[in-house]
């Protein structure tokens, strides 16, 4: 290529990066002045940043990718609600873990994010306004439910304002750049269980298999002593310098997990919005045909059912139903409506758009 014709080029790039940062800034002062009219108020607000993002992708004309310019956007948003006001993120530490990319993915990187020991430590947090929301993973694709996090989410003040959907990948990661003399092996029970297939072909039954609080507290082991490996994601593998000795380890290619962002704050409608309840009913034959049936019956499509025993003692189980739609929707309050009447117990644990990256 000649430099004439390089050069050409970057002058374009130059002149266009200019007018992009003259407009992102004019955006930025757009964002502060609403942050002066919300006052005191919630200035994160989950249906507008959805529309925004559905919006970027919808209209994206490429050679850019849909989904990379919603990124892009999603970082322009976080860094608009940053002058606003900061944003701090509750998740389960330590730092590098699957729920902090979570986080990330979902508010961008103007958040601050603040690791917890525990699920139930980070809820407190928020409860107790030490941070303005948690993140928390609901469900795996292949290891199901996450019961800590709804056994929290029955009894928490908080209510869901967004979902974040994040595809895992497991890397086997070491301190050596080889696979000699490894005699354990660690990370969460859950990614060893992901990845049981491929520990199974590749490492002999003489390597323990050792299950810790989180990936990234397994990579920092995994860290310290060279006969150790671990298996964690690309933030603990970067976070610990460890070398990436197998890449997307996980036995399932579409491995992804579902979190909920909660809060103080109900979202407003996005357009696109699902809501999430908890119910739960005596315990005789037909009892779970009798919660069923009001939603079928006004129509309400539902997208998750998800059983779980009662912590409470008062029933045998409590039921998690995620369905379309948000909650002064008609069919929906004519379906909570007949719930009630048929329910021990029903609480809706929010209304919320559906994730859009
Ligand atoms: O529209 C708003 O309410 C804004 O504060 C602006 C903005 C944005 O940058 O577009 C920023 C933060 C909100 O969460 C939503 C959108």
């Amino acid at each position: 290529m000649s430099d004439h014709l390089l050069k050409q080029h970057r002058d374009a790039i130059d002149a266009i990066d200019q007018q992009i940062l003259a407009l992102i800034n004019q955006r930025a002062q757009h964002a502060r002045t609403i942050g002066e009219i919300k006052g005191s108020g919630v200035v994160y607000r989950p249906e507008r940043e959805a529309q925004v993002l559905t919006r970027i992708k919808e209209t994206n004309p490429g050679p850019l990718s849909g989904e990379t310019c919603a990124r892009l956007f999603r970082e322009i948003m976080s860094a608009c609600l940053a002058l606003e006001r900061p944003l701090t993120i509750a998740f389960l530490g330590p730092e590098g873990t699957f729920t902090q990319a979570a986080a990330i993915k979902h508010f961008g990187h103007a958040a601050s994010t603040l690791a917890c020991a525990s699920i139930d430590e980070a809820f407190r947090v928020v409860e107790a306004r030490g941070a303005d929301y948690v993140v928390a993973p609901v469900e795996n694709s292949t290891e199901g439910a996450v019961g800590r996090t709804l056994d929290l989410m029955v009894t928490t003040p908080l209510q869901i304002c967004g979902e974040v959907v994040l595809r895992i990948h497991h890397h086997f990661l070491r301190q050596t750049p080889d696979m000699l003399g490894i005699k354990r092996v660690y990370s969460h029970a859950q990614s060893l269980a992901q990845c049981h297939e491929w520990l199974n072909k590749h490492l002999g039954d003489e390597v323990e298999r050792i299950s810790v609080a989180s990936n990234a507290e397994g990579a920092r082991l995994a860290s310290l002593d060279p006969s150790s490996a671990a298996i964690a994601g690309d933030s603990a593998a970067e976070k610990f310098s460890l070398n990436k000795l197998a890449v997307n380890i996980e036995d399932e290619p579409n491995n992804t997990t579902r979190f909920l962002v909660l809060g103080y704050q109900q979202a407003a409608r996005s357009g696109k919005d699902k809501t999430s309840l908890v119910i739960s009913a005596p315990n005789r034959p037909g009892a779970l045909h009798t919660l069923v049936e009001p939603l079928a019956r006004n129509g309400v499509s539902m997208s998750k059912f998800e059983s779980r025993p009662s912590r409470t003692g008062l029933w045998e189980y409590v039921f998690f139903a995620d369905v379309d739609g948000f909650i002064d929707d008609v069919p929906l309050q004519a379906a909570l409506k007949d719930l009630q009447d048929v329910a021990a117990f029903v609480k809706v644990l929010g209304s919320y758009p559906q994730a859009v990256i």
